[in-house]
């Protein structure tokens, strides 16, 4: 039995070029690449045609044993100087952040004609249209698979796979921190803060992971895949955002008594009022595929009206499911593949504008906490049908007079707007104990 080695050594041409990578960034995902290229090379080396070396490295610690041999590497202590290292071809930014070095590396890297990698999504979401003007104008490839739901080769499926397709709504778990909290919180009972370490602990998390928590990870990744869906810029400040901070276990045991699951959504669609984008825990049926993506796994979801539905799922963050996307895209610069960065050359997306929240129309949960008192149920009756919000099912557990009790109400398809002002209402009656807890639930 041959191995991989022996396989796949005499399957390219040794003459042709390799293709030299500088990489900046050497954390959970630029360590992950470094391992990869060197683990996979000959196997990459044959399916490209041409070898992958790193040829340059710029990071924070020189000496740190990364569990790859970097010794015959160019060292530069500034990231930036990757974009004028004349043997760099190709500049993979890997540091993160939406500014400062990040940016300006691909900035100059793009301009010296370099083709970039990055898996910033944070930098995409706020400077992606701008970007991929620059990268086009220069004629060279942006290329940011492992930003969007890391390992899942999302954005290849809709810019390439899925291009003869008019999508009418694309959405998904895309924060593996987030699915692994409430994941395990569910399994477990274990608490939030202690979840969210573990999710650090692996390398899930973002630098900052209030970014993941508080749902703006997920905005970023949404951001990116409604342009490249709906060939529109990137409209990041348009999206509606919420976290998953005040999911509570009762919450999580309510959904599953109620038939449905807690997942963080990132949703973008078509409406009668333009296309909506938001970003929010929902409960799901637990009969959609979607409700049992858990743990660190990621999963999107597009209809198009050819093709009907698609479901990809994955991991969506870690070492080797990242690195898995940041390696795929130096394939295809180095096999000369490329696509307009977002689908639509960057010049002819339509503007990014996204639909007021407030014409969201769909159905809610709504969990109060009252003292138990003679005419509450009807005060709240009163809110909704004031405000055209028709109520389907009230669940009202045991009664307690010393203690509030929960009372859980589930709503009919309403508008949002409408129901803002009823639950504005609710929160100001006497009876009424700590802010309601609302989550929206989504028909999928
Ligand atoms: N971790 C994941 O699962 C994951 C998945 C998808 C995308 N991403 C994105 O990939 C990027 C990197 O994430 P990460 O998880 O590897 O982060 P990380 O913090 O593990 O790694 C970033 C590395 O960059 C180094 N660095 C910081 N400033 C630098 C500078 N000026 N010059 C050179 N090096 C510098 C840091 O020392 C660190 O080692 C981020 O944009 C992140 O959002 C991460
Ligand atoms: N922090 C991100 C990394 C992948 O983008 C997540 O948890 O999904
Ligand atoms: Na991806």
């Amino acid at each position: 039995m041959s191995n991989s080695n022996t396989l796949y050594s005499s399957a390219y041409s040794s003459a042709a070029a390799p293709l030299r990578i500088g990489i900046a960034g050497l954390g959970t995902v630029g360590g992950g690449v470094a391992k990869l290229l060197e683990q996979q090379g000959d196997l990459l080396a044959a399916r490209c045609g041409r070898r992958i070396q790193v040829t340059a490295i710029s990071a924070r610690s020189r000496g740190k044993d990364r569990g790859v041999d970097l010794s015959a590497v160019r060292w530069h202590e500034d990231a930036r100087a990757l974009a004028a290292d004349p043997e760099v071809d190709v500049v993979l930014e890997l540091i993160g952040g939406s500014d400062g070095v990040a940016k300006e590396l691909i900035e100059q890297a793009i301009k010296a004609g370099k083709p970039v990698v990055t898996a910033n999504k944070a930098l995409l979401a706020l400077h992606g249209t701008a970007l991929a003007k620059a990268a086009e104008q220069a004629g060279v490839i942006l290329a940011y698979e492992a930003a969007v739901a890391g390992g899942i080769p999302v954005i290849k499926a809709l810019r390439e796979g899925l291009a003869a397709n008019d999508v009418r709504r694309v959405y998904g778990i895309l924060n593996g921190t987030c699915n692994y909290i409430l994941s395990t919180m569910r399994e477990s009972g274990r608490e939030f803060a202690d979840v969210l370490a573990d999710a650090q602990k692996m390398g899930y998390a973002e630098a900052d992971p209030s970014f993941d928590v508080d749902g703006i990870d997920a905005a970023h990744k949404l951001a990116i895949l409604t342009s490249v869906a709906f060939g529109r810029e990137l409209d990041f400040q348009g999206i509606h955002v919420e976290g998953i901070r005040h999911i509570s276990a009762l919450d999580l045991q309510f959904a599953e008594q109620l038939g449905y699951r807690i997942k963080l959504l990132g949703i973008a669609g078509r409406t009668d009022h333009g296309i909506e984008q938001r970003v929010h825990p929902c409960m799901i049926p637990l009969d959609a595929p979607i409700a049992h993506v858990e743990g660190v796994f990621n999963a999107v979801f597009a209809e198009g009206d050819s093709v009907g539905n698609v479901l990809l799922t994955g991991r969506g963050a870690g070492a080797g499911p990242t690195a898995s996307a940041v390696v795929a895209d130096l394939m295809d610069i180095a096999r000369g593949h490329h696509a307009p960065v977002l689908g639509i050359p960057a010049e002819r997306l339509a503007p990014g504008e996204t639909a007021p929240m407030g014409r969201h129309r769909g159905a809610y949960y709504i969990r109060l906490m009252v003292h138990d008192q003679p005419g509450v149920i009807a005060d709240v009756a009163a809110a909704f049908r004031d405000n055209e919000v028709s109520m389907e099912s009230v669940l009202q557990q045991a009664r307690d007079a010393s203690e509030p009790v929960p009372v859980v109400i589930t709503t009919h398809e309403t508008e949002e707007a409408g129901m803002m002002r009823a639950i504005a209402r609710i929160a100001a009656l006497p009876a009424v104990q700590e802010s309601p807890r609302l989550i929206r639930i989504e028909a999928l």
